[in-house]
């Protein structure tokens, strides 16, 4: 049993989260097909953290909420549609970059239509979540790998 002031089972060892940054906000999607499997796309050479598997959705606009934004992104990068009743908040990730802090809420979804295509050039795969930890991926998603494996 850990007492207060041992953070040795905690998954960061910072003491404090990073401060000083913008806070981006940006909306993701845990795409579940009837498998069980969850979509997860290539970034593109050319953008930041190339090669890294991610979760896909984007930045959310001024004015926009978490939802229209996911929407819209899905539509964009994957060439499917949903909507608002479609998507459940299920998990979110915080983490401190180097020039900015994101904050990433992500929604699971199992009902869309269209097939997904990655319409931005970037690479797709349909993965189990328990094998989600062999695709590299962002620092910030690292956390949320076990938490889907429990909530999927
Ligand atoms: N969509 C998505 N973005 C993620 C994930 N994990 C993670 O750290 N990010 C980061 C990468 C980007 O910095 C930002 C998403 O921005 P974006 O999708 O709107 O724009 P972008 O790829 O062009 O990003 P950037 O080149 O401007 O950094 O969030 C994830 O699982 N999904």
């Amino acid at each position: 049993m850990q007492g207060p002031g041992d953070l040795s089972g905690c998954w960061q060892s910072e003491l404090r989260p990073s401060s000083g940054k913008p806070i981006v906000l940006v909306a993701a999607a845990a795409l579940v097909d009837p498998d069980g499997r969850v979509l997860i796309a290539q970034r593109p050479a050319g953008k930041s953290m190339a090669g890294l598997w991610e979760f896909p959705g984007g930045k959310v606009d001024p004015g926009e909420s978490p939802e229209t934004a996911l929407i819209r992104e899905l539509q964009e990068e994957l060439a499917i549609e949903t909507r608002n009743s479609c998507l459940a908040p299920i998990a979110f990730a915080s983490h401190g970059y180097d020039d900015f802090h994101l904050l990433m809420p992500l929604f699971a979804c199992r009902v869309w239509q269209g097939r997904p295509q990655g319409r931005e050039g970037q690479q797709l795969a349909w993965v189990p979540p328990v094998r989600l930890a062999d695709y590299p991926m962002p620092p910030a998603d690292v956390p949320l790998i076990p938490l889907l494996r429990d909530l999927l």
